[in-house]
């Protein structure tokens, strides 16, 4: 694997961990309680302060988000999540010098998007919409294909498996081959098991714990496991005091192999990030 992964015009160091900052243009996101979408709109002056303050902290990419994916959550239309989301993709990529990150599954939203300057698709339904894999493969922007069980209506209802991690990652395989079959080269695929999307408490911790197991796949690894319900039921904890264990969360998932960290709080995951880099480097 090259030592920089290219994101449309920008590049990382994949020797060293990335923080996205998460950006959910969405009335119900669960972390922040709709905060960047007042009165029926995006409150675009609130979106750039955020962004400033995520940038400053350290982030290196920041994910827009435009369709709740919360458990039982409805579909948003796409003309709605159009209006969300472009938008703020257009005016972060003007303001600031980072990767902006389009959080979508949806074929239009990925084209307005990269046409406005997203430097990466991130898509929860691996590109699985109609349309959405030609999309992508139009825009030649790098792809975060993530594992979801089921639909954000049902997907909490009774996830099964028979062994989470090895299935996850024969999905996230399968993905990666519809991606090179439209032409979509393998080193532009970054993937992410999908923390919450269709899996219990026991799940999520079997799929953090064996991580690594995921790295056969030769692909870098995304996590975003951020104010969780899986660390609220750990804890016992609402959303708004799951920093702690969050950035516990994000030291595991860099020690077993984590490249980009997708989160709320970008400066104190950044400290976690330098300490578990120092040490994951040190040498004789
Ligand atoms: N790649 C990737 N994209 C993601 N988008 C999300 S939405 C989620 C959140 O916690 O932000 C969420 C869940 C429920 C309600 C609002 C927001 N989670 C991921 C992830 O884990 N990986």
């Amino acid at each position: 694997m090259s030592s920089r992964f290219r994101f449309g015009t920008r590049e990382l160091p994949l020797d060293t961990p990335q923080v996205m900052g998460i950006l959910n243009v969405t009335p119900d996101s669960f972390s922040d309680g709709g905060q960047l979408y007042q009165g029926g709109r995006v409150a675009l002056d609130d979106v750039l302060r955020r962004a400033s303050a995520m940038v400053e902290a350290g982030a290196t990419l920041l994910d827009v988000g435009g369709e709740s994916t919360r458990p039982g959550a409805d579909p948003v239309s796409e003309q709605q999540e159009l209006d969300r989301v472009v938008p703020v993709v257009e005016a972060l990529s003007a303001e600031f010098d980072v990767v902006v990150s389009v959080d979508t599954s949806t074929a239009s939203v990925i084209q307005h998007s990269a046409a406005v300057g997203a430097g990466l698709i991130n898509d929860v339904r691996a590109l699985q919409r109609h349309g959405a894999l030609e999309a992508a493969a139009a825009t030649g922007l790098p792809v975060c294909l993530m594992h979801m069980q089921g639909q954000p209506r049902n997907m909490q209802d009774a996830p099964e498996y028979r062994d989470v991690v090895t299935q996850v990652a024969e999905f996230l395989e399968q993905r990666m081959q519809a991606c090179t079959n439209v032409g979509i080269d393998a080193t532009q695929l970054i993937l992410d098991p999908g923390f919450g999307f269709g899996k219990t408490l026991e799940h999520n911790l079997l799929l953090l714990q064996r991580l690594d197991q995921l790295q056969c796949l030769g692909a870098p690894l995304l996590v975003g496991i951020s104010r969780k319900s899986m660390i609220g039921a750990v804890l016992d904890k609402e959303v708004d005091e799951r920093l702690y264990g969050s950035l516990a969360a994000a030291a595991l998932a860099l020690v077993k192999g984590a490249w980009i960290l997708r989160v709320h709080d970008v400066a104190a995951t950044q400290d976690v990030a330098k300490v578990c880099q120092a040490v994951m480097r040190a040498d004789v």
